[in-house]
């Protein structure tokens, strides 16, 4: 049996914002079908990659290929027609807070498509069923509790039926059991509708839990990739600081900064 090409993947890419270089020779891969964590200390570059594959960012050299096709050489027309093959749900998960759990659904799909409002209704309550708040259709955003407000998000990005779903940290300031409740839903989705999933992630413990394939990016370059056993042990210092959460390893605790001397010696 051949194993099916990876969904997304990243060829040599180097990128930089300026003259500051964020990815050095990156290569990875997102298999098809599977949850693939994208992990690493906080600026090492994973919502750069997310931008990289949603085209919102091109590589300077290397290449980006989605469904095969490379996204830095895509035109205007076909970046948008892939965009709408893609979910995205970002930090916190924004929703529009003067339309109602239906309408912040609704939304993509009178945005992108034609289809008539009772076919809108139906495929809205549809997903909404998915993420288990078919009877909140009607709340308004501050209705609903943080967790809830999560999940609403995450039907709209589902909504137009994507191939890939790309989460940047869909857990942030949530409590641990609406945590758990939006991992499983990851999870339980991707299988159920057949998607490629990315999930960027700061909680190690749920993220290795629902994750199939685990990137852990690291000092400009990919420090691990594997599945979540293997990467658990992987001898690497700075993938063992990053599993335990440990303050003290190859990850420095300061942004770099002049030295103490300069900024504090020179008043006396
Ligand atoms: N538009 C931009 N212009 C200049 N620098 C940027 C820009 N976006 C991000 N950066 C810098 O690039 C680096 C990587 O950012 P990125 O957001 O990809 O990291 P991250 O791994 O997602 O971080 P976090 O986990 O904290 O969200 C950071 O140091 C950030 O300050």
């Amino acid at each position: 049996m051949s194993i099916p090409a990876p969904f997304v993947e990243l060829r040599n890419v180097s990128f930089g914002y300026g003259e500051r270089t964020i990815l050095r020779d990156v290569s990875l891969q997102v298999p098809r079908g599977k949850v693939t964590a994208l992990m690493g200390a906080s600026g090492g570059g994973k919502t750069t990659v997310l931008r990289l594959i949603g085209g919102q960012e091109r590589a300077q050299q290397g290449q980006v290929l989605v469904n095969g096709q490379d996204v830095g050489h895509m035109g205007a027309q076909q970046l948008y027609a892939m965009r709408r093959r893609m979910g995205m749900l970002f930090q916190f998960g924004a929703l529009f807070t003067d339309m109602s759990v239906l309408d912040n659904v609704a939304f993509p799909l009178r945005e992108h498509t034609k289809l008539p409002e009772d076919m809108v209704r139906d495929i809205v309550l549809m997903k909404l069923h998915a993420v288990g708040l078919r009877g909140a259709r009607d709340l308004m955003p501050s209705q609903v509790s943080g967790g809830m407000a999560r999940r609403v998000a995450l039907a709209r990005a589902i909504a137009l039926d994507p191939e890939l779903v790309m989460y940047d940290e869909p857990f942030a300031g949530l409590d641990p059991i609406s945590l758990g409740t939006a991992a499983r839903l990851i999870r339980t989705l991707n299988d159920a509708l057949g998607l490629t999933s990315i999930l960027v992630s700061h909680d190690v413990e749920e993220t290795l839990h629902v994750a199939d394939h685990v990137v852990i990016l690291g000092a400009g370059g990919i420090a691990a990739q594997g599945t979540p056993d293997e990467v658990r042990q992987n001898p690497d210092p700075l993938v063992q600081q990053f599993i335990h959460a440990r303050p003290q390893g190859p990850v420095p605790f300061h942004y770099p900064a002049p030295s103490l001397e300069q900024d504090f010696g020179g008043h006396a």
